[in-house]
């Protein structure tokens, strides 16, 4: 298994280059089932969660090909991805597909709607909570589809095909919303989303659908209206900037200090924590390339943070956040409210020599004068990167087990750090 050696204490300069967004990328790709045409992504990332997912797209009958590297282009710049899927050949998205990626789940909207039936493995727990998929289950149904759980699996059919109904989500979710929109685009009639998620990812998901002949009106609103149309075509469509990757580099040059570009990122993409970083002390600003981020000798001021629903400050940016404000001059409250379990990098970061204090879902995190290099193992994406971010300022070595967690949501990570002078090195086996 592939480890991280961080060497730290090197502040970080130059420019890195935002990938396509991971969570965008992945609706975008299911998507390509609603059609017979081929969808043409560009921006799309090299993850493991692409891969993973191209693996299970294939297994229902999409082909894909991916457009090489051209002269000139850095191994960064993102792939483009023809997909299509002529013939579904198979309805079932198996277990062993399944299991390794939660978003993998959201097949069954698009093969439901063109197929009348699907079935998919329930997808796996998560280290960072239990995170049920009842609420997709219920946008099934109000579309008039019959649901059973046998054997875990979700059994969805409508062989007479859905109907546009008003669906209420309860509480916002993405996953749900991304389901209900692929389900509802081929419905006969209206549907009415309503408390529906407002991330950019489900406004990318919604711009290509239309670009495929949907007619989608509200996206990155809370209320979503879709009008049903009877096929979907191809169409070509750039992944938009991972908001994540961004607010994760903007807090490792916080962390570090020094100067660099985020080159390619939109700010309004994550205003939310451009706000809190600009409160904690460090500059930040929009230019015509992407974001600069710098700090300069300023002490970090602690912050008092809530994870929310977009627009509000997000969850996949929580341990980064907690990271960094392990080097704040004072004490900082950090509350989670997504995810119940989301703070597994608590006590892998008291390893580097942190001290943050757990009560319900909040972390107060009292800031330290150093940390200390240590071996670390993280269990999810964010939290090992959270670990990235403490090793860049820990004194000697951090080494961290388990990249392949890394890997799922950040494009040549150790390329884009090592180059703005970061000591990076991954260590093979
Ligand atoms: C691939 C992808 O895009 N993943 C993102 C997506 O995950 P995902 O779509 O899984 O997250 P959701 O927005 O659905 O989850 C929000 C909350 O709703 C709960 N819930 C969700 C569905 C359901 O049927 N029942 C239910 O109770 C979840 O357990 C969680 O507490 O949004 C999360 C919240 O921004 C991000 O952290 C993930 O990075
Ligand atoms: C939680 C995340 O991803 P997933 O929903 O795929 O587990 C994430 O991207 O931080």
């Amino acid at each position: 298994m592939d480890r991280i050696r961080i060497t730290g204490g090197q502040r970080l300069n130059g420019v890195i280059p935002i990938s396509g967004a991971k969570n965008a990328a992945l609706p975008l790709m299911i998507a390509s089932l609603l059609t017979d045409e081929t969808l043409t992504l560009t921006n799309v990332p090299r993850l493991s969660d692409v891969s993973a997912l191209s693996r299970i797209l294939s297994n229902h009958g999409v082909d894909r090909s991916v457009a090489g590297k051209r002269i000139g282009q850095s191994a960064e710049t993102g792939q483009t991805v023809a997909l299509t899927a002529r013939q579904i050949v198979d309805t079932c998205a198996p277990y062993e597909l399944v299991s390794t990626m939660r978003a993998s789940f959201w097949v069954i909207a698009p093969i439901l709607a063109r197929m009348g039936e699907a079935k998919v493995s329930l997808p796996g727990g998560c280290a960072i909570g239990t995170r049920p998929v009842d609420l997709l289950l219920m946008a099934l149904e109000r579309l008039g589809a019959t649901i059973t759980i046998e054997g875990g699996y979700a059994l969805a059919r409508a062989p007479k095909g859905l109907k546009g109904a008003e669906i209420v989500f309860p509480k916002v979710t993405v996953g749900g919303t991304h389901t209900a929109l692929m389900a509802a685009v081929l419905a006969e009639g209206t549907t009415v989303i309503e408390n529906a998620a407002r991330e950019p990812e489900v406004v990318d998901l919604a711009v290509c659908l239309n670009k495929m002949g949907a007619k989608i009106d509200g996206a990155g609103t809370s209320t979503i209206t879709i009008h049903g149309v009877s096929r979907l075509g191809g169409a070509h469509h750039a992944v938009l900037p991972d908001r994540i990757e961004t607010g994760t580099y903007a807090m490792a040059v916080a962390m570090t200090g020094g100067d660099v570009l985020l080159e390619g990122a939109r700010a309004d993409l994550l205003q939310a924590a451009l706000d809190v970083m600009s409160q904690a002390g460090v500059d930040v600003s929009e230019t015509n390339e992407g974001i600069r981020v710098r700090r300069n000798g300023a002490a970090l001021e602690p912050v008092d943070v809530t994870t929310d629903p977009f627009p509000g400050f997000p969850t996949d940016l929580q341990a980064q956040l907690m990271a960094l404000m392990t080097k704040a001059k004072g004490t900082s409250r950090i509350r989670e409210t997504i995810f119940e379990n989301r703070f597994m990098h608590v006590q892998e970061l008291a390893r580097l020599g942190a001290k943050i204090r757990l009560d319900g879902d909040a972390a107060y995190v009292d800031g330290v004068e150093k940390l200390t290099g240590a071996p670390v193992m993280a269990t999810d994406l964010r939290a090992s990167v959270s670990l990235v971010i403490g090793g860049l300022v820990a004194e000697g070595e951090t080494m961290i087990n388990r990249v392949y967690h890394l890997d799922r949501g950040f494009e040549a990570l150790e390329a884009k750090l090592g180059r703005c002078g970061a000591q990076v090195e991954r260590i093979s086996g």
